[in-house]
């Protein structure tokens, strides 16, 4: 079994893929790109893939969720880790003009940023771990990174955690197939659109109330057709077999202009951060 993860080993991304499918490293495959990382499960590359979709300071990770829309892969699984991000860099002494991390990593640590380095110049890259690499091999001075991928590339830790207080992520694992397993938490994704006339989502979020049942997230993205259409993506509480949400999402699926079952899995949350 293969599972595909936003690499190099040392990411976030790699440690959900880790706590989930164990340490085994023949069996991850590291990516370069989320966007890869889908591909290698639609090219059967892969059975399973660890992206991330939300952070708690930053939001959705907007990459995700449009491919989410247009490929055929399922949500299987959620991980929630808690995440510490930490200034790293190869000396401890040296003055610090360019940072590297993840665009995701930069916000969460924004405020830290702007009191202690408003000069520096921040360099965007795929992931954390890579750019705890950069920073290893000199291209840059220092990287915001976990400890443990600092450590991965022997960086002295200057700092941290520097991020905003309360920072989790959300990570899916997801699948070609849809092998949907009932835990103990369970959610179900799905998106939809609906007309473009008044009272039209409200009649949509109307069936959600009428089987009492609770979103616990919704978002608009465009619908990449023509300005100003957009879908919706929807997080309940529940699993697809339970009957009010069997039952309200076949009266939703009948009342949009576009539906699309994501997925319906258990939530495993992870309180500790990644010092191991
Ligand atoms: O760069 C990493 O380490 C990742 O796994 C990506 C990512 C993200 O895209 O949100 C994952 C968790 C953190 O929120 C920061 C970055």
């Amino acid at each position: 079994m293969k599972v595909a993860y936003l690499g190099p080993i040392g990411s976030y991304s790699y440690e959900a893929a880790r706590r989930f499918f164990g340490e085994e490293r023949e069996k991850l495959i590291a990516c370069e790109t989320i966007d890869d990382v889908f591909e290698t499960i639609e090219e059967n590359r892969a059975e399973f893939g660890v992206v991330p979709v939300e952070n708690s300071i930053e939001g959705s990770v907007s990459t995700t969720l449009d491919y989410l829309l247009k490929s055929q892969v399922y949500i299987v699984k959620e991980i929630v880790l808690k995440v510490e991000h930490y200034l790293s860099a190869r000396e401890e002494k040296k003055q610090i003009l360019t940072i590297a991390s993840h665009p995701q990593a930069f916000s969460q640590c924004h405020d830290y940023l702007r009191k202690n380095f408003k000069q520096a110049k921040l360099i965007q890259v795929s992931s954390t771990s890579y750019a705890a690499r950069m920073c290893a091999e000199g291209e840059v001075d220092a990287a915001i990174c976990s400890s443990f991928a600092a450590r991965q590339n022997n960086l002295k830790i200057l700092a941290g955690p520097i991020n905003h207080d309360n920072n989790y992520t959300r990570f899916f694992i997801i699948s070609k197939n849809a092998n949907f397993e009932k835990g103990e938490k369970n959610k179900t994704s799905i998106i939809f659109s609906t007309y473009d006339k008044p009272g039209s989502l409200y009649k949509i979020l109307a069936i959600f109330n009428l089987y009492d049942l609770n979103l616990t997230k919704i978002e608009s993205r465009p619908a990449k057709t023509n300005l100003g259409e957009y879908v919706f993506f929807v997080d309940i509480d529940g699993f697809v077999d339970d009957e009010d949400v069997s039952d309200a999402l076949k009266v939703v699926q009948r009342k949009s202009t576009f539906y699309k079952l994501l997925g319906s899995y258990s939530v495993i949350c992870s309180d500790s951060d990644n010092k191991n």
